[in-house]
């Protein structure tokens, strides 16, 4: 039998593994596909969250570390986690950058804003880490402390806005330092998927203190609003003053992820630009991706070495296919935060016929995501295809059980056209999803109700291989130390390819006894 097969890695992004339950839409959809190679096939259970990736413990999983870690073949140190450990070890407070900028606004009458998530979803920004560079505020006597909070509901539940500003208002009560001047929901201030008109109305309330609403103080901006997502532009002030960014100011951004604060962040920089305050300096809590020059307090782990390098040695062509939403992640993440056009790699951005309202499209477009898989599958010069279906995640996120469950038939559709064209092609897929999201659709309230709830989850992920006929492999659910992280060294072994030594995760295969069946189990040894 032979080991040496081309393939198709295959992403379901939030396919998580739960029991059937209430809220569970992964186990309540139609999927004769996933059920079908689930009996067939052994499945691994991967944990895809907290330090098994490179989180801190006890944190949901998230689309950037879960495709860096899948590309890198090893647990990477997240920004959060990097971040956490300067919280923890006073570093944070006490950095050279923070200090000195903090000790020359007190000097020169400036000020220093604090934008960013208000939440403690920590899949974006962590509320707490804002009390950590208060306190660094209020030790060199800055006063100027402004804070621009963007609400969220989307990695916590919604409807908590109002809870997650109390708390930012507590550390700056505590630190002695900082008072909310505006508030926005982040699919303003965050929109990653090119909507600048969106962005703008974010960037107009931080840098020029422009909005519509003016409310006497921050709870007002949030109480009563349908969706925290979608809180509007509101300025916050009991007094009638106005705080835009002046130049000579510093403006922070205390997101520890780049990929939806940066458009901001250019459109911050531009605007104070042309504006004339160009003096203003951009500081970042966590390395970004803008093109703006934005100075990190905590510099990213590198996350090179990995599959797109051992692909690219080998010259084995990669095909990678995704929606708008997830097609960083199947190229730039999966790469390493890597923004050179590889060799052997050609991307394919599938635009996602649908606005926003994922509700009402709950399908997207991954019927078109599905053929273009296909039509690299029947190519004899690529040697693997990387494609991410976003439904699962994506739909998730909109907290609405039904669409999620159509959603999650709608990625099986998918799976079962992929897995033809692969068997026809003598190609092998292996699936797993990158974090939990679907699988856990409801959460029990503070006073024991269930509410909707579309964030990530902790749970594994199913990892589940579809051999090549003649495949001399088959997947070993019971490898020891196996996560998230496995599925790259797994990979390049499927590809007949050596793995680098920087791909230290253990891998998933074992000698397959017998081709197309289970592999057979020892019988277990009696003493
Ligand atoms: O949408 C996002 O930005 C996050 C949730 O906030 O999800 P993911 O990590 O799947 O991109
Ligand atoms: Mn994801
Ligand atoms: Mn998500």
């Amino acid at each position: 039998m032979s080991d040496r097969h081309n393939g198709i890695l295959l992403i379901l992004d939030g396919w998580g593994h739960a029991p059937p339950a209430p809220g569970n839409a992964i186990s309540a959809a139609v999927t004769p596909a996933l059920d079908d190679l689930l009996t067939r096939y052994p499945t691994a259970l991967l944990p895809a969250s907290g330090t098994a990736v490179g989180l801190p413990d006890g944190v949901v999983g998230n689309s950037e570390i879960g495709h860096m870690v899948i590309g890198a073949g090893r647990p990477l140190e997240y920004d959060s986690l990097l971040v956490q450990r300067q919280v923890d070890s006073g570093e944070l407070r006490r950095h050279p950058d923070l200090v000195a900028a903090c000790t020359r606004l007190a000097a020169n009458g400036g000020a220093l804003h604090l934008v960013g998530l208000c939440s403690d979803g920590r899949i974006h920004a962590d509320v707490a880490h804002v009390a950590e560079l208060l306190h660094a505020a209020a030790d060199a006597g800055l006063r100027q402390v402004f804070l621009h909070a963007i609400t969220d509901g989307r990695d916590v539940a919604d409807g908590s806005a109002g809870q997650h500003l109390d708390v930012l208002l507590g550390h700056a009560d505590r630190a002695g330092a900082g008072r909310c001047v505006s508030v926005v929901g982040r699919n303003f201030a965050m929109d990653k998927s090119g909507k600048a008109d969106l962005t703008a109305i974010a960037c107009s309330l931080i840098v020029d203190a422009e909005a519509e609403r003016v409310v006497p103080e921050p709870r007002a901006a949030v109480d009563g609003q349908a969706g925290d997502q979608w809180i509007p532009a509101t300025v916050v002030s009991g007094d009638g003053s106005r705080h835009p960014v002046r130049d000579g100011d510093v403006v922070l951004f205390t997101n520890f992820r780049s990929d939806r604060i940066s458009p901001l962040v250019d459109m911050v920089h531009t605007r104070l630009r042309d504006t004339g305050r160009s003096s203003v300096r951009l500081l970042s809590l966590a390395q970004y991706d803008t093109t703006a020059e934005v100075v990190p307090l905590v510099r990213r782990a590198d996350a090179s070495g990995g599959l797109a390098d051992a692909l690219e040695a080998a010259g084995v062509r990669s095909v990678r296919i995704a929606e708008r939403e997830k097609f960083e992640h199947v190229t730039f993440y999966v790469n390493g935060r890597d923004p050179s056009a590889r060799p052997f790699e050609e991307h394919q951005l599938v635009p996602t016929a649908v606005g926003d309202d994922y509700v009402a499209q709950p399908r997207m477009n991954v019927a078109e995501v599905a053929r273009r898989v296909v039509e690299a599958a029947e190519r004899d010069d690529v040697g693997v295809v990387v494609a991410n279906l976003a439904n699962i995640d994506v739909v998730g996120h909109t907290g609405d059980y039904e669409a999620t469950v159509v959603a999650t038939g709608a990625v099986d559709t998918a799976v079962a056209t992929i897995c033809a064209a692969a068997r026809a092609r003598g190609r092998w897929v292996l699936l797993v999803g990158d974090h939990g999201n679907a699988e856990q659709m409801v959460k029990t309230g503070n006073t024991g109700e269930q509410r909707p709830y579309g964030g990530h989850t902790h749970n594994p992920v199913p990892c589940v291989l579809v051999p090549a006929p003649e495949s001399a492999y088959a997947l070993d659910p019971r490898v020891t130390g196996a996560a998230l992280p496995s599925v790259g060294p797994t990979v390049l072994q499927l590809l007949g390819l050596p793995v680098p030594p920087t791909m230290t995760a253990p891998r998933l295969l074992t000698e397959a006894a017998e081709p197309h069946r289970r592999p057979v189990r020892a019988a277990p040894t009696t003493n």
